[in-house]
């Protein structure tokens, strides 16, 4: 019998090279339809019916994630020979075990899994562990709590989170005292999993942020090698990405910096694929923010600039195949929102948008729309990042969500 990870067989076929997404949104989608060229065999899961990825995927599935059991059955049921997690709410001490069992490989890790799905893991390992810069931090169980932290520790400003949340769920920036009940109340309720603890972080005064793309794939030896995409520099409101650009200039000391910060975590969660490592930076300082073992929203951008994007390198990594992570031209990503509480919307100005020179427009299909739900992106070039900028930004806005 052929050793069936050195191949890629046929989909729908006794050979097929099966893949599982757990979490099917904009993200999952491109990393579906980059498998699909490949001719792997694709299975979209998410909470929802009809999410991005399952209109591309071979088959489609709607469970609760967070359930173990539920999470077991399917993958028993579907038998993948590669588990995708891509999203943080997912059983991951069940892919533990489904690792440990040997039923399927998790992408990058079950262990990678876990960690990042919620922050205090993946805060603890990166400061108290390796030694990486970051915000002050403290965690909090309690409205008390946390205002004991804020007060004896962190100080204002601050930002408080929900230890599992994510795109800025639950997320506060808070001044003063009156704040942090508020705070504490959003945290709770705006958390993907509602664990009623919350982590409160100085503010770290950036003069810009970026994510390092980093990707662990195998080279032609066989061996595990390390490779960086330039460097993603990104505008953030209340949490949630609006607007991505690649290359970000940085100085070579603060380039140097976020590689070796951006190697040793990524080396730490092991295993195979794209990582986001997020990243403030301020002169040549650095300090580590968090990282996605994933293709990450900002990442986006590389839809238009890269030669291979951020879900090509993902598709080729976790199967075992060469990457390049070239840059090809200047590029930048525009999110457009929802704007409107609505299920199945459309969208004008679509023909307006795509008359921006060397734009580009993806629009996701998610079912449901709300005033700040991810809807679409506008991808365009420039001869530099500014010029590529205005350019999406002016596609996105020319892109109106309407009630049909
Ligand atoms: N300690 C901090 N100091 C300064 N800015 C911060 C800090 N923490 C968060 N931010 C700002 O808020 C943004 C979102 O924070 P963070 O990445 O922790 O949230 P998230 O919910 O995990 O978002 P995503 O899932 O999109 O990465 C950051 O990119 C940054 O702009
Ligand atoms: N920052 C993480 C991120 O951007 N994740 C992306 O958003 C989707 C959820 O969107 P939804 O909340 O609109 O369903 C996820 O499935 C993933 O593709
Ligand atoms: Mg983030």
């Amino acid at each position: 019998m052929m050793n069936k990870r050195s191949v890629i067989g046929t989909p729908l076929s006794p050979s097929a090279t099966k893949v599982m997404l757990l979490g099917s949104g904009e993200l999952g989608k491109e990393v579906i339809i980059a498998l699909q060229r490949l001719g792997v065999e694709t299975i979209a899961v998410d909470r929802y019916a009809d999410a991005p990825g399952h209109q591309v995927a071979h088959r489609a599935h709607v469970i609760n994630m967070a359930d173990g059991q539920a999470l077991r059955a399917l993958i028993e049921r579907e038998s993948p020979d590669i588990i995708v997690p891509e999203i943080e709410a997912i059983a991951t001490d069940m892919l533990i075990e489904i690792e440990q069992a040997g039923i399927a490989t998790v992408i990058p890790t079950a262990r990678a899994a876990k960690l990042t799905m919620n922050r205090e893991g993946i805060r603890c390992l990166a400061a108290e562990t390796l030694g990486l810069p970051t915000s002050p931090y403290a965690f909090a169980n309690s409205l008390d709590e946390l205002r004991a932290a804020i007060d004896g520790k962190i100080g204002y400003p601050c930002i408080v989170k929900p230890v599992m949340s994510s795109s800025g769920k639950g997320q506060s920036r808070i001044g003063n005292a009156d704040e942090i009940e508020a705070a504490w109340h959003y945290a709770a309720s705006g958390g993907r999993v509602n664990q009623g603890r919350v982590i409160v972080e100085g503010v770290i005064h950036f003069d810009y942020e970026i994510t390092q793309l980093t990707v662990r794939a195998r080279g032609a030896d066989g061996g595990v090698k390390t490779h960086f995409c330039e460097a993603i520099g990104h505008v953030q409101v209340q949490g949630d990405y609006v607007e991505s650009w690649q290359p970000q200039g940085m100085s070579p000391i603060a380039l140097e910096r976020a590689r070796e910060m951006a190697k040793k975590i990524t080396d730490d969660l092991g295993g195979l694929g794209v990582f986001g490592v997020e990243l403030f930076i301020k002169g040549d300082e650095v300090w580590f923010s968090e990282v996605s073992p994933r293709p990450h929203d900002t990442g986006m951008v590389t839809m238009c600039s890269q030669k291979q994007s951020e879900f090509d390198l993902h598709a080729r990594a976790i199967l075992g195949l060469p990457v390049d992570t070239l840059l090809l031209a200047p590029g930048a990503s525009a999110v457009i929102y929802g704007q409107l509480e609505a299920q199945g919307i459309a969208f004008s100005g679509v023909i307006e948008a795509l008359s921006v020179p060397h734009s580009d427009l993806r629009l996701f299909g998610k079912p449901g729309s709300f005033q700040r739900r991810r809807m679409g992106v506008a991808l365009a070039n420039g001869v530099n990042t500014d010029e590529a900028r205005s350019r999406a930004k002016l596609a996105a806005s020319r892109v109106m969500p309407v009630k049909v």
